[in-house]
């Protein structure tokens, strides 16, 4: 067996009042692809939480790169990066500036950070906006600067929620290169997605969780097999127990032109 980069164990939490994570027992190894689904509010988003360190009050354990987290040792930060789904990114910023902070931030000095980030960026075909603003900026082009500011420091673990979130056929085609080739360098991604297709077709293990459970772990063809679904949309629809999207539609759109009757 490879090394195992991150290992939850019965990790629970409460939130609100609330259970939204039910003992998740989860080993991922290095060089994994890991497509982590489930429905929203599934207890996705706040499972990185745990792992990034933004959310303390949990119970069970979480260990990364074979430390338990809660030690007080934070310095497996600086081998991690993460793309938010809905990032803070500083408008005010050029995204040299912007890309040269988040490097800092990660230890790198900034003319290191700045260079890096340039070259990155030329390759996104973005160099001409290098000293833009990021207000400036469209979604896509946010997207890419937040991708590469998760990379600068060439993390061993990536965290990616929504990674795909606005960018063109074109430059999804780049990312998911760029994941297959880190990942066959020996980087660990997790990464959150709803894009059912391009999970599958990325992914060497897809995690479904449900209700804040693991509630299928294996990869798409495992889960194929188990399932005798032919997508992971379907395989998806399946475990979920939903087979009423024409109902709920056929009401939606019965709702929205029933109010579209003016007297
Ligand atoms: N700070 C909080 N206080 C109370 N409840 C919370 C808090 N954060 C999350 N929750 C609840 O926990 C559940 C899981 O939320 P989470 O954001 O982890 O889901 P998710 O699987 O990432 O969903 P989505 O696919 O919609 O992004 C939801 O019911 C949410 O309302």
């Amino acid at each position: 067996m490879t090394e195992k980069i991150l290992s939850l164990h019965d990790l629970t939490i409460d939130l609100g009042g609330k259970r939204v994570l039910n003992g998740i027992n989860l080993d991922v190894y290095k060089g994994q692809i890991i497509g982590y689904i489930g429905p929203n509010g599934a207890g996705k988003s706040t499972t990185v939480k745990i792992m990034l360190g933004l959310i303390e009050d949990y119970q069970g354990e979480v260990e990364i790169f074979g430390q338990d987290i809660a030690a007080g040792d934070h310095t497996y930060k600086r081998r991690i990066g993460y793309v938010p789904e809905n990032a803070e990114i500083y408008d005010n910023l050029t995204a040299s500036e912007y890309l040269a902070f988040i490097g800092q931030l990660y230890g790198l000095d900034k003319d290191a950070a700045e260079t890096k980030a340039w070259q990155l960026m030329r390759e996104f075909d973005m160099d001409h906006v290098f000293r833009t603003r990021l207000s400036a900026f469209s979604k896509g082009m946010r997207q890419k600067v937040l991708i590469i500011s998760s990379l600068l420091h060439d993390p061993d673990l990536l965290f990616l929620d929504e990674p795909l979130n606005g960018l063109d056929a074109n430059s999804v085609m780049i990312i998911k290169d760029i994941l297959a080739q880190l990942a066959a360098q020996g980087k660990t991604i997790f990464y959150s997605s709803h894009i059912m297709d391009v999970v599958e077709k990325i992914s060497n293990r897809i995690v479904l969780l449900i209700d804040g459970a693991v509630a299928a772990d294996g990869s798409f063809a495992e889960l194929k097999e188990q399932s005798k679904e032919g997508t992971l949309e379907d395989i998806f629809n399946q475990l979920t127990g939903f087979d009423e999207h024409e109902d709920v539609a056929g009401n939606f759109v019965s709702i929205v032109s029933g109010g579209a009757h003016h007297e």
